[in-house]
């Protein structure tokens, strides 16, 4: 570990976005140039923080070396003031981790995690001053996610500045113990923050709200709401943390765990119980007549630019795979299947301005629909296809041969000659993706590390690797430049929308296991193998579910209330369906 003070000339970090905005300035997420390690980059104004005041307060933040302590690593001067290199979390914070609902066994596991953080910082005599959720960090290790507690150190000192320079209580009251209004702060004072926070998280509010005064006479004078009956056998855990007076409260987070550690085994048969939040949603189900039948699956589809449109009177068609050919919906709802056999079956189609672009798992393939399609490029092995977005180059990843071929694509119908790359002969890759108009990615995983995200330009050159440390499936773009949606290999009901700059990871805990992912206009579509389809809005909160049909291999919008699905099955076959949404018991406005 690199800790000291350090000059810098040239920044040993490339920094990936802007993560927040602190009282002391901006907190930027980092990759190290040479390691890949991701970090936070905190940049504290001179003006704000005195030199002896930092230099104390840094002594105590690198001396708490803990699992569920934000680790610092180094302190940098830069032009305008100094920045702490941090232990990055990439689940950011517990606020937006309670966004999506928790269950209650992951509850016990981050309360664990935090009143554990906090007994280290207590045993050595150092007090938070400032605990509430957006100050604890989440980060994935070993297969689950883990709370971190930041902002030691920075929090007390800014406690300090303020009563110095007369401007009163800072912190936030939601989260303040009673003596913490009258400017009293010991290790008592962070029990009580823990016990809020655990109250909210068991039961989806705090037990006082409203504005400051309000909330300071409440912490002074009002009782705190009882727990629901199914949860009270953390009653006295709760009613102990959330005490008055400091002296009856726990006297530090030690004592608080040792009764957390007591209470364990009889919660554990209680917190298993599945996520809660979604329990209510019933998945209303329609007579559903399949629009179309077919001998091959039916996929990819994507809208055809209207001006690209056959008709006169600009109908779009619809084009989609079926098996190695493509297939158009017309207006009517009709299939048709192009006469066309390409080499091998379709995994991508990229309509362009001037035709159509579609990758096989062997060639990339162009024309002017409904013309012919003629082949760009030929892979001998199969390959891991992806298009620039304005589609002008393409990527293939070989995974026999480790070699990464880029294509430019100057005219529709002409490439420039290929570049090639090996990559390393252990990389496991199982996904190329377009991450804007001039970089791409290759996903490939790793056992020690989960996924590993290598990127990469589009003159083939290798810039960095990102490792996530969770395991993730199926990358789905999104409406959003740079991110994406994708499922957690270990965490069946759980989706990541995983955000590149900065990189941030968002769980959303489900009551499917999707196969499927679309972000619509209106939010998020997630489709289980059974058929259930389950919609939800920009901010994650359920619009409502439906019973669809089984085996759905692709779903699109067909406009704002038509959905068009794609099944496969055995005895049924390929088949099409169309969902009228308005038909659906939604909390939708069409
Ligand atoms: N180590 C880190 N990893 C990931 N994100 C971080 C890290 N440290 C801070 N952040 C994020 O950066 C943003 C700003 O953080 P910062 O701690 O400076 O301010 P704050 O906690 O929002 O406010 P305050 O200055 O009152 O503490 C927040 O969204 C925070 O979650």
């Amino acid at each position: 570990m690199n800790i000291g003070i350090r000059n810098q000339q040239r920044s040993s970090y490339r920094l990936l976005g802007l993560v927040g905005n602190g009282q002391f300035g901006r907190v930027y997420c980092g990759v190290h140039r040479k390691t890949g390690q991701l970090v936070a980059l905190k940049y504290l104004q001179r003006h704000s923080l005195p030199t002896h005041a930092f230099l104390r307060e840094l002594r105590c933040l690198l001396s708490l070396a803990h699992p569920n302590i934000v680790a610092c690593y180094a302190v940098e001067h830069c032009r305008d003031g100094r920045r702490l290199v941090l232990e990055y979390g990439t689940g950011g914070t517990l606020r937006s981790h309670m966004l999506s609902p928790l269950k209650l066994g992951e509850i016990l596991k981050l309360s664990f995690d935090i009143l554990r953080g906090l007994a280290h910082a207590h045993q050595q005599g150092i007090v938070h001053c400032d605990i509430k959720p957006e100050n604890i960090l989440l980060g994935y290790h070993q297969g689950r996610w883990r709370a971190k507690i930041s902002d030691f150190g920075i929090a007390k000192l800014i406690q300090e500045q303020s009563y110095r320079r007369g401007a009163g209580q800072t912190g936030s009251p939601a989260y303040m113990a009673p003596e913490r209004f009258f400017r009293q702060y010991s290790p008592a004072a962070d029990v009580y923050a823990v016990g809020v926070i655990l109250f909210e998280l068991l039961v989806g509010q705090r037990p006082f709200r409203g504005t400051p005064a309000v909330l300071q006479s409440a912490h002074l004078h009002q009782k705190v709401p009882h727990l629901d009956p199914s949860i009270e056998i953390l009653q006295p855990l709760i009613s102990k943390a959330l005490e008055k007076l400091p002296a009856r409260r726990y006297p530090t987070a030690v004592e608080m765990l040792a009764d957390l550690e007591h209470l364990a085994p009889a919660l554990s048969a209680e917190f298993c119980s599945p996520s809660y939040h979604f329990s209510s949603l019933a998945y209303s189900s329609h007579g559903q007549a399949a629009v179309h039948s077919g001998p091959q699956p039916l996929g990819h589809i994507q809208p055809l630019p209207s001006e690209l449109s056959p008709a006169a009177d600009k109908v779009h068609p619809w084009l989609m795979s079926h098996g190695s050919q493509l297939a158009t919906l017309e207006e009517s709802r009709r299939v048709h299947v192009c006469q066309q056999v390409l080499d091998s079956p379709i995994q991508g189609i990229y309509p362009t301005k001037t035709g159509v672009m579609v990758a096989t798992h062997r060639a990339l393939w162009c024309g002017l629909y409904p013309k012919l399609l003629t082949p760009l490029m030929r892979w001998s092995e199969p390959a891991l296809i992806a298009v620039d977005q304005n589609h002008r180059w393409a990527v293939g990843v070989v995974n026999q041969t480790k070699q990464l071929t880029l294509t430019h694509l100057r005219k529709p119908n002409q490439v420039d000659h290929p570049i090639r790359r090996p990559l390393p002969p252990d990389l496991a890759v199982h996904q190329v993706i377009a991450v804007d108009g001039g970089h791409f990615a290759i996903v490939s995983q790793s056992p020690q590390n989960g996924t590993q995200l290598q990127f990469w330009n589009r003159r083939s050159l290798y810039l960095t690797t990102l490792d996530l440390g969770i395991t993730l499936c199926q990358f789905t773009s999104t409406r959003q430049r740079h991110q994406w949606l994708a499922l957690d290999r270990h965490a069946p009901e759980t989706v990541i929308l995983l955000g590149l700059k900065p990189l941030r990871m968002t769980r959303l805990n489900l009551d499917i296991c999707p196969v499927l992912m679309l972000d619509l206009p209106w939010g998020y579509l997630f489709a289980d193998k059974a058929g259930k389809i389950l919609l939800l809005d920009r901010d994650f909160h359920p619009i409502g579910g439906i019973q669809g049909p089984a085996g759905i291999t692709a779903i699109a919008s067909l406009n704002s209330h038509d959905l068009l699905v794609a099944t496969w099955q055995k005895d049924t076959q390929g088949q099409l369906y169309c969902l009228n949404l308005q038909e659906y018991d939604l909390d939708m406005i069409f």
